[in-house]
């Protein structure tokens, strides 16, 4: 939605499609300068912490779109959530796109971000850890194609996390929003495992290497 949100300020350019209909152009070269543009309407550095943030999302989004297809080819029925987890992100991106700062109540009203997916992900992990094997040691991003897919994505929700912590601190961005990143890495971490458990693949475990 950010990418929605972000061009609502502006007109982008237009182009003819085959049939003649006019097509919006996805690109406005406005950004060539390094410069791009908040929900509210604000020109910053493409280097501002607001970007970070926004890229890590995005990618975190794609991480998990790519668990996805290789879990749905194994037949696991948490793609459903896992569509559900990429919908949130977008809602986490237009927060994020929202400095409170620069936003008005309008902005606000569009782009609040609720307690409630957390909680949401917090009953899906309860519901997979009580049929997990316990841990006995440290699990490798390991377990099959959509296992290891699922703890990458883990690894880049934690990124996602650390570049929205210092937004939430400074008061840009919505606490739930950090709450729900945090809450994130542990659902695909325990969706990884049980992932791997219903494939019957092996979780390889750390073992000191010989020196
Ligand atoms: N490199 C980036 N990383 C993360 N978010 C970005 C980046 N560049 C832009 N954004 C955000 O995503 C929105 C959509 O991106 P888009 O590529 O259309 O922006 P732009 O580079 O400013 O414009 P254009 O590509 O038309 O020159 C922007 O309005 C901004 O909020």
């Amino acid at each position: 939605m950010w990418r929605r949100a972000a061009a609502l300020g502006r007109v982008r350019g237009v182009s003819r499609g085959w049939r003649g209909e006019r097509a919006p152009k996805i690109y406005t070269k406005t950004g060539d300068a390094g410069f791009s543009s908040t929900f509210t309407g604000e020109r910053r550095q493409k280097g501002d912490p607001i970007f970070e943030a926004l890229g890590a999302t995005d990618e975190l989004s794609s991480a998990i779109g790519l668990a996805s297809e290789f879990s749905s080819e194994k037949g696991h029925m948490f793609v459903e959530q896992l569509h559900k987890v990429q919908c949130m992100l977008q809602d986490v991106g237009s927060n994020i796109a929202t400095p409170l700062s620069s936003a008005r109540e309008a902005h606000l009203k569009r782009t609040s971000f609720s307690e409630k997916p957390v909680l949401e992900l917090e009953q899906w992990i309860d519901s997979y850890s009580e049929q997990l094997p316990p841990l006995r040691a440290f699990i490798l991003p390991s377990g099959g194609k959509s296992s290891a897919a699922l703890h990458f994505s883990r690894a880049v929700c934690r990124r996602a996390e650390r570049c929205v912590v210092p937004l939430v601190q400074a008061g840009e961005a919505d606490p739930n929003v950090a709450k729900y990143l945090n809450r994130l890495s542990d659902y695909l971490f325990v969706l990884a495992r049980y992932a791997a458990m219903k494939e019957g693949k092996e979780e390889k475990i750390y073992v000191k290497p010989e020196a």
